[in-house]
């Protein structure tokens, strides 16, 4: 697609049920196929990311049949997965390169991982040192003393470890919790600062044998039993971008259905309420997962300060969340943001550089160890040329911020939001057409 033209808008009004969540599509993809016999997943969400996933699947050997319209996917399995032809390609979905290389670590067969250029740039070791301690025979492509993708996976027989977590990632203790499927004994995993939970809720609805111990998450290995069905509530790093647009853009009134409230999910939904934003949940709905509506109306929004602590459970959302920064009255201070360099692009570079355009005061500052991005919002920005840097949350913020700047703004590369989101641009024609 090529150079979006974006003119301000002045608000957005009505009701809408966005896509289903992208962490609990992949999880719901790989768990179904672990399970013998067939569990149909609705509301899938059809994104480039958990398309990957879903291939990555098919070609071991688990039946997948994709209804799109219906938003639906069956699968069904054996229980057990045979050996890919050829190297398993993750395209740019992070979350399925670090996932399926702790189920594959476990499996009676070799396989290889590789991605796309920019997948091939982001950091591994997190996931291959801890399950290698496990027993995995994994060889990665060494660069600069670091462990990149592809990597080639041998079979090998897992123990189970008790493991503290070096990063917060959900990605590495979801790669642990699934080795730990496969593995002998049990496998445990430490956090000092909890990550979404949905592994976990996902393996306990497919009745593994999981429990908290000790502070940690312990599961053993052995067979899931099939729920029949699951439901993907709507992706709340997803409903983030029209949380924000409400809340800036003056006069909006927005109800998003069935988005997924996990408390894990939420920061961003805490932080905006925080900074002055009326974000209401109602109709609440209980589940494996829970989900709420959001009731979200325009707000005058004042600058906060962001802890490393709830870095976690609104990683995703930072990008917007600068741009709300941006649009608030004060500074914003965002501790220990350093995990956002490693995502699809550098986002902090990313976001920096389009901010920057647009008028806004943004700076970072690092000390200790931890890198802090600081934002001094004037409560206003400037319409400029954006720039995606190929990363799809960079693009959907920049589109926000684009909506709510005084003057026309263009973007390159809109189609990049195919990843979490390719109806992205149609659900917000809707909402400002009303
Ligand atoms: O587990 C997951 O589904 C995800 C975890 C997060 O990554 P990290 O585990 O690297 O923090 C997040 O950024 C990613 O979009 C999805
Ligand atoms: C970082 C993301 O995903 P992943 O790590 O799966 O590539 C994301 O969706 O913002």
């Amino acid at each position: 697609m090529k150079t979006m033209i974006i003119k301000p808008c002045k608000a957005i009004h009505g009701t809408a049920e966005l896509p289903g969540d992208k962490s609990i599509s992949h999880r719901a993809a790989i768990l179904s196929s672990l399970a013998k016999g067939r569990t149909e997943i609705r509301r899938f969400l059809f994104s480039d990311d958990c398309l990957v996933t879903l291939s990555a699947l098919k070609a071991m050997g688990v039946g997948v049949r994709i209804f799109r319209r219906e938003h639906r996917v069956v699968i069904d399995s054996s229980g057990v997965l045979c050996p890919p032809m050829g190297s398993l390609n993750m395209n740019e979905s992070g979350t399925s390169a670090r996932m399926l290389m702790g189920l594959l670590a476990g499996q009676g067969f070799a396989s290889r991982l590789t991605g796309a250029p920019s997948l091939l740039k982001r950091p591994m070791a997190r996931v291959i040192k801890p399950l290698s301690l496990m027993g995995a025979g994994i060889q990665a492509r060494r660069k600069g003393g670091k462990d990149y993708l592809p990597v080639s996976i041998r079979p090998s027989v897992l123990h189970g470890i008790c493991w503290r977590q070096e990063v917060a990632s959900a990605q590495v203790k979801s790669a642990l919790l699934l080795a730990g499927l496969f593995a002998q004994g049990e496998t445990c995993v430490h956090e000092a600062v909890m990550t979404r939970d949905h592994t976990e809720r996902m393996l306990r609805f497919f009745g593994a044998d999981l429990r908290m111990s000790g502070g940690g998450i312990v599961v053993k290995g052995g067979e899931l039993t099939s729920p029949g069905f699951v439901i993907v509530p709507g992706d709340i790093s997803s409903a983030a971008f029209f949380i924000v647009a409400a809340l800036v853009l003056k006069g909006s009134r927005l109800v998003l259905k069935h988005v997924g409230v996990n408390p894990t999910r939420t920061g961003a939904i805490r932080v905006l309420q925080r900074m002055g934003g009326r974000i209401r949940l109602v109709s609440r709905q209980k589940g494996y997962e829970p989900a709420a509506d959001l009731d979200i109306r325009f707000s005058r929004l004042c600058g906060t300060r962001i802890r490393s602590a709830e870095i976690p459970s609104l990683i995703d959302e930072l990008p917007v969340l600068m741009v709300a920064a941006s649009l608030a009255e004060g500074r914003t201070v965002i501790e220990g943001a350093g995990e956002l360099r490693v995502k699809e692009t550098d986002r902090i570079r990313s976001m920096s550089w389009n901010l920057k355009r647009a008028g806004v005061k943004i700076g970072t500052k690092v000390a200790a160890g931890r890198e802090d991005i600081v934002i001094t919002g004037s409560g206003g920005i400037k319409g400029a040329h954006f720039r995606s840097f190929g990363d799809h949350r960079t693009a959907m913020s920049m589109y926000v911020a684009a909506l709510a700047a005084s003057g026309v703004s263009s973007l390159d590369d809109p189609a990049c939001v195919g990843k979490s989101f390719p109806e992205y641009f149609s659900v917000f024609k809707h909402l400002i057409a009303r």
